[in-house]
């Protein structure tokens, strides 16, 4: 067990904003499922479309609360990151972030996954070879500023 973040480093591009150079707010959730995947690639061979594709298992949202703290623009560096706050027995529930560079954090987010089979769409346990290795993500307390997370 550890309290590890899965990060990875990103500049804010053209496609992500809006005409007056500042994020668009849905793109946030689309680097933060693209940093997900990546870190679910980490974990199995085939990585996240072998999870879909050969496990036939699915990871969709059930829960998600965002927060938006300060802007984003066109060219900002900033740092993606992901920890776990509760694995469950169907559900992973993940707290992620965008910190600029200048140490000032834009965006967070509180979510809640579910395994499912892609075959019956229902919920299924979240597997032991996804279970294992997302220990070492697990937040020793949840640090975050978002003020009303219940999931
Ligand atoms: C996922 C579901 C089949 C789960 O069905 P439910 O009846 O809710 O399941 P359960 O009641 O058994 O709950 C399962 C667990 O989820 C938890 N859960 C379920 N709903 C919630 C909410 N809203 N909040 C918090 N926790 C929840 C619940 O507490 C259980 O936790 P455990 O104790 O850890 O097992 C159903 O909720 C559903 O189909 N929801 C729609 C999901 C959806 O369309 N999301 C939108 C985007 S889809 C998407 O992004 C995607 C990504 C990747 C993919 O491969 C597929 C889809």
């Amino acid at each position: 067990m550890g309290s590890k973040l899965y990060t990875k480093e990103h500049r804010i591009r053209f496609s992500e904003c809006d005409p007056a150079g500042i994020v668009f707010y849905p793109q946030y959730f689309v680097m933060f499922n693209n940093l997900m995947e990546q870190w679910v690639d980490t974990m199995i061979p085939g990585g996240f479309n072998g999870l879909i594709a050969k496990h036939k298992i699915g990871m969709p949202t059930v829960h998600l609360e965002a927060n938006f703290r300060s802007i984003s623009q066109m060219g900002d560096d900033v740092t993606l990151s992901l920890g776990v706050k509760k694995i469950g027995s169907r559900s992973l529930h993940l707290h992620l972030q965008c910190v600029g560079h200048d140490g000032v954090l834009r965006m967070e987010v509180n979510q809640v996954i579910v395994t499912t089979s892609l075959i019956t769409h229902q919920a299924a346990p979240v597997p032991e070879f996804l279970r294992e290795p997302m220990q070492a993500f697990l937040l020793p307390q949840v640090a975050a500023t978002a003020d009303s997370c219940q999931a």
